[in-house]
C-alpha cells in the first residue's frame, strides 16, 4: 500500500477502543504493515453524549453509529468498527458492512457483588439494575417479583452501583468483559438456554464505502466466514421483526455438526408473554433461515404484540 496510512473511526468509550485495536492488529498482521499504516480517529457519537436518561427514550438504534457513518461517507476516515450489536440492520446508502472479526462469547453475565450463585437465588423482590429492554424483559419473564432499575454507564460505573446498593444485581455482556480483559469481575456467564443474547451480541463489523475497493479486498483478509454465516441468520431475523431498541427480541445462530442453528426470542416488554422458535438447516441459508422465523413468530403473534 502506497497511499496515506487506513483511518480507523471508532467510538471512544474503553470498549471501543478495544474493538479498534483489535481490528487494527489482525489488520497488521494480514498485511504485513506496520502500525505507521493506520491511525485510529476517535468520533463522538449521540449515544455516548446522553448520559442522563434511558437510550430507549431518545431514539433507536443508530444513536452510537450515525456520526461514524457520516465520517465515513465524508471521507474523513476509511473503515468504522462498531459491535454489531449496536448496529441498525440496513446501511445508508453507499456504505457496506460485510467484514465480521472472529466472534468473542456472545453470552450475557449474571454480575453481583453478594454470594448468589444466580438469577434464581435473588431474594424476592430483589433490585436489579439494566438499561436493556431485552434484559428487563427476560428478567420479568422468569422472575416478575424483581424490581428493575434503569442502569447505564461503562463497567466500573456499573459496579460501583452495585457497591453502592442501588442494585443487588446486573448483567453485562461476556464479550465486552473478555475484550477488555477484566478479568476479576464477578460475572458469571448465563446459558442461552437461560437468557438468549442480543442479535449479534459478541461481533465486531468493519464498516466501509461500498465502492472502495483497496478497503474491499483488506478487510476480505480478517472477514471471519462462521461468523458471517451466523449473523446473516440473525440479522435476517431482526430485519424480518422490523426491531429497534423499543423491541425485546432475542437470538443466537450457532454452527452445530456443519448446520446452523438458530433460536430466536421475543417478548411482552414487562416479560408476560414470551415467543421462541429454534431451527436448524444449511450453513449457507442463514438469510432463509432468520426471515422464516421472523414470519411464523409475527403471524403467531398479530401485528401489536410490542406495543399493547
Ligand atoms: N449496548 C451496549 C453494548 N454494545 C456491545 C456491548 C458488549 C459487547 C458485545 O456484545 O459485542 C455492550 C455492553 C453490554 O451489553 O454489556
Amino acid at each position: 500500500m502506497t497511499q496515506a496510512s487506513l483511518r480507523i473511526g471508532t467510538r471512544g468509550s474503553p470498549l471501543a477502543l478495544a474493538q479498534a485495536h483489535e481490528t487494527r492488529d489482525r489488520l497488521m498482521a494480514a498485511t504485513g504493515l506496520s502500525s505507521d499504516a493506520f491511525e485510529i480517529v476517535v468520533i463522538r457519537v449521540t449515544g455516548d453524549a446522553v448520559q442522563d436518561r434511558p437510550l430507549s427514550q431518545i431514539g433507536g438504534k443508530g444513536l452510537f453509529t450515525k456520526e461514524i457513518e457520516e465520517a465515513l461517507l465524508s471521507g474523513d476516515v476509511d473503515i468504522a468498527v462498531h459491535s454489531m450489536k449496536d448496529m441498525p440492520v440496513l446501511q445508508p446508502e453507499g456504505l457496506s458492512l460485510d467484514c465480521f472479526l472472529p466472534r468473542e462469547d456472545p453470552r450475557d453475565a449474571f454480575v453481583t457483588l453478594d454470594d448468589h450463585a444466580g438469577l434464581a437465588d435473588l431474594p424476592e423482590g430483589a433490585v436489579v439494575g439494566t438499561s436493556s429492554l431485552r434484559r428487563r424483559a427476560q428478567l420479568l419473564a422468569r422472575r416478575p417479583d424483581l424490581q428493575v432499575v434503569e442502569f447505564r454507564g461503562n463497567v466500573q460505573t456499573r459496579l460501583s452501583k452495585l457497591s453502592q446498593g442501588i442494585a443487588g444485581a446486573t448483567f453485562l455482556a461476556m464479550a465486552g468483559l473478555n475484550r477488555l480483559g477484566y478479568r476479576d469481575v464477578p460475572a458469571r456467564p448465563i446459558p442461552p438456554d437461560a437468557m438468549l443474547p442480543a442479535i449479534a451480541q459478541g461481533t465486531i463489523g468493519v464498516e466501509r464505502r461500498t465502492g472502495d475497493d483497496r478497503v474491499r479486498e483488506m478487510l476480505a483478509l480478517i472477514h471471519d466466514r462462521d461468523t458471517g454465516l451466523r449473523l446473516a441468520a440473525e440479522r435476517a431475523f431482526l430485519k424480518g421483526l422490523d426491531g429497534s431498541c423499543q423491541t425485546p427480541i432475542a437470538g443466537l445462530a450457532e454452527i452445530e455438526d456443519g448446520r446452523l442453528r438458530m433460536r430466536g426470542e421475543i417478548l411482552r416488554p414487562d416479560g408476560s408473554r414470551v415467543v421462541s422458535d429454534d431451527s436448524t438447516g444449511p450453513l449457507d441459508e442463514g438469510v432463509d433461515i432468520g426471515g422464516v422465523m421472523a414470519c411464523r413468530m409475527l403471524h403467531e403473534v398479530g401485528p401489536r404484540f410490542f406495543s399493547d
